[in-house]
């Protein structure tokens, strides 16, 4: 007997069932996120954050109530900063958030992999940005030129992450 939950979803199945769709309600996100959070699989309605090397927005987002939200953070695929680490992560936890997908970067990988929430970016960096309290909030972003606007639902599992503008079977 295994203590792991059964999966709940399949974004491959999704994939199967809607490869056909040219309404542009479901889209695929390249596979370029690495998997760091506690939770590989996670799903849940959309918030987002644009901000550039600078996290004043997520940590104002994550330390507010998630209700099962996904935020996804549009870090213009910045290589130099990170947007989240262990006390955002933990917050995000606590807070109900289900999950966070960073395009951008991420520190204290294994404060990370602790947490009970869903981390996804492209890569790690020790580095962490300055608080300048600048960005947007809610607002349509082009993650790695797909469009993910909030209130889209999000789905990550091990074989990637899909969206679709409302929440799928
Ligand atoms: O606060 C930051 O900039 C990110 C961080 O290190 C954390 O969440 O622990």
């Amino acid at each position: 007997m295994s203590n792991i939950p059964a999966p709940t979803f399949s974004t491959c199945d999704f994939c199967d069932a809607y490869k056909n769709d040219d309404s542009g309600s479901f889209r695929v996100l390249p596979p370029v996120f690495r998997d760091f959070g506690g939770l590989t699989q996670f799903s849940g309605p959309i918030s987002t954050v644009q901000c550039h090397e600078d996290n004043s927005l997520v940590k104002a987002a994550l330390d507010t109530p998630g209700e099962g939200r996904v935020l996804v953070v549009d870090g213009g695929s910045s290589l130099r900063r990170a947007l989240v680490g262990g006390n955002l992560a933990a917050a995000a936890a606590r807070n109900g958030w289900a999950g966070v997908v960073v395009d951008g970067c991420v520190r204290d990988v294994a404060e990370l992999s602790a947490s009970a929430v869903g981390i996804r970016a492209l890569a790690n960096m020790p580095l962490p940005t300055e608080k300048r309290g600048q960005g947007l909030r809610d607002v349509a972003v082009r993650i790695q030129g797909v469009w993910v606007r909030p209130g889209d639902w999000l789905y990550a599992d091990a074989d990637g992450i899909v969206i679709h503008t409302t929440a799928l079977p």
